[in-house]
């Protein structure tokens, strides 16, 4: 049954059909719902709104279709979209205030960490980073003034998993602190945090949940009145909120994210197997894969894997750029989650960002190249890595 994982969560296509989207509460009974492009809405006395909406900073009628629908996915009660993922992550970082402290994974987004390092610490927060697939690492970490715990599971790039409901059990023991977690990389299709004991479900819609690579976005997703509101006061207070365009885009991505991530994991599967297999590879690195050395945590706490693969190619960083230079199906570039398969080198691209010392200890060397294998045919993906070894290792028993 479903290969060990957890179980499928039930009606997800259904729900992300139909969830928020129903042509009632249009006057028109549109089944798509319209894009609303007006900034301001009509109020039928002063501070007397129509549907709840009286600027569009505050709120947008595509914005709640999209919004409806997350949560839903989510199983959460609430869901707020923003202007990118790293938006999200800066409105959730102003629930704390001067003083408090962020537990961050050690190994997370270079975009996340960037902000953390250098942003968030400049305004008061102090942030220590800490290798959360140790729970007793974790443990040992909190202090009085630890106010979030911030994971991302499986991390980009070199896919650690973490035990979600470990940490919320730690977490947890305190009062008052918040687990948020980075979903980026699974999608409510594959993962759902807030089931997990998460206080907030984070996402870079960029990624799988829109699926398409033309829409920049971020959402959250939790349970608790009280964060909902005062994440609804800061999503409309700071501002970051996405165009209705890219919600009605993103809304539309939704409607096939079953399809696609099953896809997404499928073809990772038939790369991942034939990349072990592969004398010019030294080692693969898929959640989805016996090999995974968190494989059986990740059966425990997902339904699937989506396309997130990386490896270290044998060899230097001469030999990962021929290959890279040598990619035809795959497409050299940043990003992840679209339809198409990419390919990268985080050591010079994603994660530039990361000190080099911290880069190295985590094992973001300039061998690791990350693939986000995308919905083309598993054989011409498997072709197109395969003639690329081929170009980056000619002969690979005369590699040093
Ligand atoms: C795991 C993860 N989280 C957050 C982000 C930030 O998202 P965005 O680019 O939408 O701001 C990214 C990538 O950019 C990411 O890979
Ligand atoms: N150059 C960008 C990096 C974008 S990375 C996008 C995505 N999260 C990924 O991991 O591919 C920057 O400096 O922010």
């Amino acid at each position: 049954m479903n290969g060990g994982y957890l179980r499928p969560f039930e009606h997800f296509s259904t729900q992300a059909i139909h969830a928020g989207q129903d042509p009632d509460q249009w006057r028109s009974g549109a089944l798509v719902p319209p894009l609303s492009l007006s900034t301001t809405f009509k109020q039928k006395a002063p501070g007397e709104f129509m549907l709840g909406y009286d600027y569009s900073r505050c709120g947008n009628p595509t914005r709640s279709c999209l919004e409806e629908a997350i949560a839903v996915l989510d199983g959460a009660k609430y869901s707020l979209a923003y202007a990118s993922g790293l938006a999200a992550t800066v409105n959730i970082t102003h629930l704390l205030k001067a003083g408090d402290t962020i537990i961050c994974m050690d190994d997370v987004y270079g975009g996340t960490n960037r902000y953390f390092q250098t942003i968030a610490s400049e305004m008061g927060l102090k942030i220590v980073f800490v290798d959360c697939t140790k729970l007793k690492c974790l443990e040992a970490a909190i202090t009085p003034e630890t106010k979030l715990v911030w994971i991302e599971t499986p991390t980009n790039p070199t896919l650690k998993v973490i035990d979600i409901q470990g940490c919320a059990d730690v977490v947890h023991k305190h009062k008052d602190i918040l687990l948020a977690v980075d979903n980026s990389f699974m999608s409510p299709y594959f993962q759902r945090p807030l089931s997990l004991g998460a206080d907030i479900c984070m996402y870079s819609a960029t990624k799988y949940v829109n699926g398409h690579s033309d829409v920049v976005m971020g959402l959250v997703s939790v349970n608790r009145d009280d964060l909902y509101e005062r994440l609804k006061f800061l999503q409309g207070s700071i501002g970051a909120i996405p165009s209705p365009f890219d919600c009605f885009l993103c809304n539309r991505g939704l409607k096939t994210l079953k399809l696609r991530m099953n896809q997404h994991f499928h073809n990772a599967l038939a790369v991942g197997r034939f990349l072990e297999s592969n004398p010019r590879v030294e080692k693969v690195i898929y959640p989805g894969l016996p090999s995974h050395p968190q494989h059986q945590l990740v059966k425990r706490q997902c339904t699937g894997c989506s396309g997130m693969l990386s490896f270290y190619i044998k060899g230097n960083l001469k030999h990962a750029t021929i290959f890279l230079k040598s990619i035809k199906v795959f497409t050299l570039a940043e990003s992840l989650g679209g339809y198409e398969s990419l390919a990268e080198l985080p050591a010079v691209m994603t994660h530039a960002s990361v000190r080099k010392e911290d880069r190295e200890a985590l094992g973001i060397s300039d061998t690791l190249i990350r693939l986000s294998i995308g919905l083309e045919d598993e054989e011409d993906l498997v072709e197109d890595l395969d003639q690329a070894l081929k170009a980056a290792i000619p002969d690979p028993k005369a590699l040093k």
